[in-house]
């Protein structure tokens, strides 16, 4: 089995040249799946490692866009609807200058087996811009968004593809993308589209829930050992949706969150982070790190060296990926960090990866521990399908059994696979068969 993932692997290299991401996401995979295609033949017979590493449909598009004074610009759109065997496409838009095909495609790679993970009806799908919101005004994001929809409102829809936030798309843009659509078709559609606001058909939690998810997962993993995250020290890098909120559920669970990050540097606030000006600086007035530092007495901004050279018991890497390397993993060791868990997609670079599976260290990959935020997006589909919305506390309670039912299946089928407490070959393995059984059931499609 193992010369037939190779062959795969390889023949992801030479199809998908120059997507290094594409490549790193999909060669964790595959290292752990050669125990379930010895025990399963047949997923290799059915060539389904080929088919999933080939999306369904790859869109391209171009994105003209007017700037504030009056120049035409132009950005690259991408949507890869990577695999709707257990649902409809799902997930988020990433706007940032960073994203290519390969991002994308890594993004939509690693969704499809979180989906799975969820126990949720939904598909793998990822997509985004090369477009910069930073320093754009309000009415720029707003064109540049209509724009963006203009070319893809005829790709998505409830029962096709349901794209959400990611890096640089939050609920601003998730509004004025809704707007487009609903002008475009002159249909009130809902489930097109989550991440929505409260008043026009959001979920209550879908804000909170990646970072909360997070959060639940890493106190799941410290049960096994008898622990849990009151009076621990967390780290937390990014300062976005995500990161704000894997703080304040940690705070609420007694940890003290000792840093954040965003790209200009590394805050460090011993007291614990001040969740309110946290928020104020980045989600009301959109501010940096060193905006926080000015307002918070005894705060002090590092924009030298890694958010992980801050003794931590626990990490939490929450801003993109292969932000935590080899040489971070080996200060948080000699640190005695005990827990890492990813709220970003695919944050740890394999060598880390290595060395914390080495240590021993209870280590949640993202696509398991992140999950709660696409869960909750398909609670929302499910609010919106029925005309309804739900309260805060149940809808919290429904993410709160979804990452139990989570961790809890990337526990037993790591133990079932002879790894026990190694959470990335429950997590693969668990959403891979999910996903194959379903392939191999829908014929050769
Ligand atoms: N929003 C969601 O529901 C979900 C997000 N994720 C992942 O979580 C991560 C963060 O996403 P969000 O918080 O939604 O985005 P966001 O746009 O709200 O925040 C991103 C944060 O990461 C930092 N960041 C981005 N690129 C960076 C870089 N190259 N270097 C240093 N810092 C950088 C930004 O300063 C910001 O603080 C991403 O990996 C995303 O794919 C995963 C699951 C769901
Ligand atoms: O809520 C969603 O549909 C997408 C969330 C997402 O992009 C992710 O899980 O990485």
């Amino acid at each position: 089995m193992e010369q037939q993932l190779e062959h795969a692997y390889e023949e992801v290299l030479r199809r998908n040249p120059g997507e290094a991401e594409f490549h790193q996401a999909v060669r964790e995979v595959f290292d752990s799946l050669g125990p379930v295609l010895r025990k399963n033949p047949r997923y290799v017979d059915a060539a389904v490692l080929e088919r999933l590493c080939e999306p369904e449909r790859q869109i391209i598009f171009r994105v003209p866009w007017v700037d504030d004074a009056g120049r035409v610009r132009i950005n690259r759109g991408f949507r890869v609807e990577y695999n709707s065997a257990l649902g409809p496409y799902k997930g988020g838009l990433r706007f940032h200058p960073s994203v290519y095909l390969g991002i994308v495609k890594f993004l939509g790679f690693e969704q499809i087996f979180k989906n799975a993970l969820s126990g949720l009806p939904i598909g793998g799908g990822k997509g985004g811009s090369d477009f910069d919101p930073r320093g754009r005004s309000t009415q720029e994001v707003m064109r540049f968004c209509q724009s963006f929809m203009t070319e893809l409102y005829r790709h998505i829809g409830e029962y096709t593809d349901v794209p959400a936030g990611d890096i640089g798309v939050g609920q601003r843009e998730i509004g004025y993308l809704f707007g487009q659509y609903k002008r475009i078709t002159n249909r009130y559609e809902s489930g097109v589209l989550t991440g929505k606001g409260i008043s026009w058909g959001g979920s209550l939690v879908r804000t909170e829930a990646t970072g909360y998810g997070t959060v639940l997962f890493a106190n799941e993993m410290l049960g096994t050992k008898g622990q849990d995250l009151d009076g621990r020290r967390v780290t937390v890098s990014g300062s976005g949706n995500v990161a704000i909120f894997a703080i304040e559920k940690a705070t609420q669970l007694g940890a003290t969150a000792v840093a954040f990050s965003d790209s200009s540097g590394y805050v460090v606030d011993e007291a614990g982070i001040d969740l309110e000006l946290l928020k104020e600086v980045k989600l009301v007035d959109r501010g940096r790190a060193k905006d926080y530092v000015d307002r918070r007495p005894g705060a002090r901004l590092v924009t030298d060296g890694s958010i992980w050279d801050v003794p931590t018991d626990v990490a939490l890497p929450c801003a993109t990926q292969n932000e935590l390397d080899e040489n971070d993993a080996r200060t948080l060791l000699k640190n005695g960090a005990v827990a890492v868990a990813e709220g970003a997609n695919m944050p740890t670079t394999p060598e880390a990866l290595r060395l914390f599976q080495e240590a021993g260290t209870l280590f949640a990959p993202g696509k398991a521990a992140n999950a709660g935020g696409v869960a909750t997006s398909a609670l929302e589909m499910q609010q919106n399908a029925s005309r309804d919305s739900w309260t805060f506390e149940y809808t919290e309670e429904r993410l709160a059994d979804i990452m139990r039912d989570v961790h809890a299946r990337c526990a037993a089928t790591a133990e079932e696979y002879g790894r026990p407490g190694d959470y990335v070959v429950g997590a693969n393995i668990a959403g891979f068969i999910k996903v194959a059984d379903a392939m191999l059931a829908q014929g050769v499609i």
